[in-house]
């Protein structure tokens, strides 16, 4: 059954929660009582739609339905999560939370948003308070995985770990704090790095620009991927962690921090810092650096998801569950789907259409899909043995943008000993998009010669031949360049 959540206070957060829940096919209703809350969640939702699912490597369930309510009673009511987003006040929180619980299922999981409360101070003065707890996410939630999941000692362990269990199952990483801080773990950070670059401004050392460059050209490139620890240790060489602390351990001693006195964000140091700012980025509006934000985050997960490291590990998981078991279908009389999925940001180029590369990319993991299914899987070809693929022919029939949903329907035009002959489709929906046709051969992988399969292969294989051979033979299967 479809379940919901309710999103209070619908901002730049809160506007991002909505749209992660409902990709992940969530129901969803929304509360917030600024009159423009709609537009603005439409626009986060574009983004979201535009850039999220293709992330994914198969297909995300189908969206849930998004609506909004004029008051919070309603949006709350039967919700098995409620996400409180609204503005960084703790009175208003609170008496946010008196309202929710006054008509909220008990059982329902109450977090919030915020980036510095403890979840201790949120339960003041609630009717229920183990019911609250702190999810705090990261800018674009419909992307960032991180998730701080902060409980109090009123929280039981229980609800903590239902909490997880639902984050995990929208796409995200819950890192579960367990003893409450203020501004919890991530945006000790940020504050320490925020107070650094406002004294590198204020003392005319560098420029906003300047500092965003000494992020985005070096460490903030490792940072994603590595994060800190990890990557000190790599930097302290062969002898590791100890041999870097030994060498850079003294700079805790020099003036290498301003840490603890604070610049006074007086009017002359907003002026300073917001002037540089538009004069690096103030020729694109907010929406135009979003998307730009976006793009590039689509493209680091992508790549990470290839590494199947730190981010990119966490979606080959979630994509793994949303896929379930990889099996043959019992009917075998009509071809077999091995692609579902949207076309991701990156996969489209100058024409903004797909590029000619990932029709090939989309047909390669069909011929993938399909020799998994016909047993050719890691387990097979960790025994020495695989498909190579000797030729392809490709045909495009239309073009396709990022953001559509394709399927690959496969047709096995032969399937015997060392010979495997496919036929791929490709469509959106009802509209060809493209043809893949490949011929492959069976492998020994240490002769790197051409054999027949054993029969964990040769079997299913003949069984889908067979079965597709009943089937009329594809328009275009054979074909040759040639010009119409
Ligand atoms: N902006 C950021 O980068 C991040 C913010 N947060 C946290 O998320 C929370 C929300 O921040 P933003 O989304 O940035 O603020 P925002 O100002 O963009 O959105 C707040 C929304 O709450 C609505 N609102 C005000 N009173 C309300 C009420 N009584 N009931 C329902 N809605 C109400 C406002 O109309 C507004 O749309 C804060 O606790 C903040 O610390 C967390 C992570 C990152
Ligand atoms: C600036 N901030 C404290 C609101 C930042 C966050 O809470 C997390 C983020 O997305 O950077």
């Amino acid at each position: 059954m479809t379940q919901t959540a309710a999103i209070i206070g619908g901002g730049v957060i809160g506007g991002g929660w909505a749209a992660r829940f409902l990709l992940m096919g969530w129901d969803v209703r929304v509360f917030d009582p600024d009159p423009d809350a709609t537009r603005k969640i439409h626009e986060v939702l574009d983004n979201a739609r535009r850039s999220l699912p293709g992330i994914s490597d198969v297909a995300l369930p189908d969206e849930g339905r998004l609506s909004f309510h004029d008051t919070m009673t309603e949006a709350v009511e039967g919700a098995v999560w409620i996400q409180e987003s609204v503005p960084e006040r703790l009175e208003l929180k609170r008496r946010v939370y008196q309202t929710i619980q006054e008509h909220c299922d008990p059982s329902a999981v109450i977090a919030s948003s915020t980036s510095g409360f403890k979840p201790s101070q949120l339960q003041g003065c609630a009717t229920r308070p183990a019911q609250i707890l702190v999810a705090h996410p990261f800018n674009p939630v419909y992307l960032l995985p991180l998730v701080e999941l902060v409980p109090s000692d009123q929280t039981p362990p229980a609800h903590v770990e239902r909490s997880k269990d639902i984050l995990t199952g929208i796409g995200m990483y819950p890192l579960h704090v367990r003893a409450e801080i203020d501004a919890h773990i991530a945006d000790r950070f940020l504050e320490a790095v925020w107070r650094e670059a406002l004294w590198l401004i204020k003392d005319g050392i560098a420029t906003t620009e300047e500092i965003d460059n000494a992020i985005r050209y070096g460490f903030g490139l490792r940072w994603a991927q590595m994060g800190l620890f990890e990557t000190y240790r790599i930097a302290g060489g062969e002898a590791g962690m100890r041999h870097f602390i030994e060498q850079f351990g003294p700079c805790l001693e020099w003036p290498w921090t301003k840490l603890m006195d604070v610049p006074t964000l007086t009017d002359d140091l907003i002026d300073k810092i917001a002037g540089q700012s538009d004069a690096q980025s103030g020729q694109y509006t907010i929406r135009q650096l979003e998307r730009a934000r976006d793009n590039n985050l689509v493209t680091i997960l992508r790549g990470l998801k290839g590494q199947d490291y730190g981010a990119g590990a966490l979606l080959n998981a979630h994509d793994a569950r949303l896929q379930g078991d990889i099996r043959l279908p019992d009917d075998l009389s009509k071809p077999i789907v091995t692609i579902d999925r949207v076309v991701p940001l990156d996969w489209t180029d100058y024409n903004g259409h797909m590029n000619e590369a990932k029709y090939l990319q989309a047909f390669g993991d069909a011929t993938d899909r399909l020799m998994w299914l016909v047993g050719c899987d890691a387990d097979y070809i960790a025994s020495g043995s695989s498909f190579f693929t000797a030729e392809t022919h490709i045909r495009h029939l239309d073009e396709v943008h990022a953001g559509t949903r394709i399927r690959v329907e496969t047709q096995v035009l032969q399937g015997t000993g060392k010979k495997l002959h496919v036929f791929h489709r490709m469509f959106a929906d009802t509209r060809e998009l493209a043809t893949g046709e490949h011929f492959l051969l069976h492998v020994n992988l240490e002769t790197r010669k051409a054999c027949d399969p054993d029969d964990r292969v040769a079997v299913p294989m003949a069984r889908v031949a067979a079965a597709h051979a009943d089937l009329p033979r594809p328009e275009g299967a054979g074909a040759a360049v040639g010009i119409r």
